[in-house]
């Protein structure tokens, strides 16, 4: 949808900012400039809505050259977020977000109700509406940020590290919120990060630009952390790039152990006999509600049905949502090293440890090299959803 075609900018000052950079830019998906800091992100960003005019070579949108359309329409015609949000101070939360529709012609109703029903769309409190932006927090301010720029329902939307001033935890939280409008509304969405970890968690194409405004690699995430175009991209990946990779296998296929699992009712007898049989008897089992949900782990021979002496099981993973980067991460961090799998509605469907969730690394790598042309390290198995990578 949008092309950009061995663009160039030079400043009066004679910086190259951006030097013949060509992308292509799809529909309904997310794609991410990404870069050390003056790589020229911001100024690429600009030229498609032509807040900068490029020195050479042309921007497309849907066919048609930016540099023919009338500057005021163009930009109406994509949404722009900022850090910081950048609201009209002495303007309500509602009137911030009926800004565009507003200088569209529509009526002041027509543009306040468009704009309560887009708080909602973006988690914000009714209450809010008759506030001034001085009066909500950071991540607030932000949504009121995507739900302005979203006012119009323009085809595109431009983000300029929108979510950089906020704690990482908030911050997550409104990348998790952009996914699910995106699955909503399937926008294409340029967005503009200097954090690698966002890009991969949010992108469904990553540009990554190196100083001079030049292109360095074009890929989906996988494909990047898979196989660095040179140094410079892998060092700005950083050490874990394996680690990060994991994000992208799914756990469908990864062997369960159900025998080590029982209700909090079960028999003791039947559970000392189900584990002494074996040599890891040693191991703790998983006990659940009669709901079968995880209550937590415990020594078979010691089990005395009183669920208080449980061991806390810590976070459990969703199989076939969660990658296998999530359920390492639980495996590690759980007691018994061992990670409780569960369902969509939360009940056990049995436990991995450590090691099973390393051979299930091993034969996702393996089943990949063999069926890769390029030999890369991770599978194209359908990614798990982004939200858990
Ligand atoms: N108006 C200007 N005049 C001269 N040079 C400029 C101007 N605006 C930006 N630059 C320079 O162009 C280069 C690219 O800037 P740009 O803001 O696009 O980078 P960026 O990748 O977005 O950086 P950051 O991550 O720090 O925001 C930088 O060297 C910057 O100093």
């Amino acid at each position: 949808m949008i092309a950009i075609e061995d663009v160039s900018k030079r400043y009066a000052d004679g910086t190259v900012a951006v030097d013949r950079l060509s992308l292509q830019i799809p529909n309904h998906s997310i794609t991410v400039l990404v870069g050390p800091s003056g790589c020229g992100k911001t100024t690429t960003l600009r030229m498609i809505n032509r807040m900068i005019e490029p020195s050479s070579g042309t921007i497309r949108v849907d066919g048609q050259d930016v540099q023919r359309q009338p500057v005021n329409a163009l930009r109406r015609s994509m949404g722009y977020v900022i850090q910081n949000a950048g609201l009209f101070q002495h303007r309500t939360i509602l009137d911030n977000i009926a800004t565009v529709p507003r200088l569209l012609g529509w009526s002041k109703q027509r543009a306040r109700a468009r704009a309560a029903e887009l708080m909602e769309r973006v988690g914000l409190d009714k209450d809010m509406a008759r506030r001034y932006p001085y009066q909500l927090s950071g991540g607030q301010q932000q949504r009121v940020g995507v739900a302005r720029a979203l006012a119009a329902d323009p085809p595109i939307l431009l983000m300029d590290e929108p979510f950089s001033a906020v704690d990482p935890v908030v911050r997550r939280g409104l990348q998790e919120e952009l996914l699910r409008i995106q699955g909503e509304l399937g926008k294409a969405i340029v967005f503009v990060t200097h954090d690698m970890d966002e890009a991969i968690t949010i992108g469904d194409r990553i540009a990554v630009l190196r100083k001079g405004g030049r292109l360095a690699q074009f890929a989906a995430p996988d494909e990047l952390l898979s196989s660095p175009a040179d140094e410079f991209v892998e060092e700005f990946l950083g050490g874990d790039r394996g680690i990060r990779g994991l994000s992208f296998l799914s756990t469908r296929d990864l062997e369960l152990d159900r025998s080590r699992v029982f209700p909090i009712d079960a028999d003791r007898q039947r559970i000392a006999r189900a584990t002494s049989a074996r040599p890891a008897d040693a191991q703790p089992v998983l006990v659940t509600g009669i709901d079968g949900k995880p209550l937590g782990w415990t020594d078979p021979a010691a089990w005395n049905g009183d669920a208080g002496t449980l061991t806390p099981y810590g976070q459990s993973f969703e199989v076939g949502r969660d990658s296998l980067r999530v359920a390492l991460d639980r495996a590690v961090l759980s007691p018994t090293g061992h990670a409780v799998a569960v369902d969509g509605s939360g009940r056990v469907l049995g436990i991995a440890g450590q090691e099973t969730i390393a051979a299930a690394i091993r034969a996702a790598r393996q089943r990949h090299a063999a069926t890769s042309p390029q030999g890369t390290e991770y599978p194209q198995d359908p990614p798990p959803v982004k939200a858990t990578r």
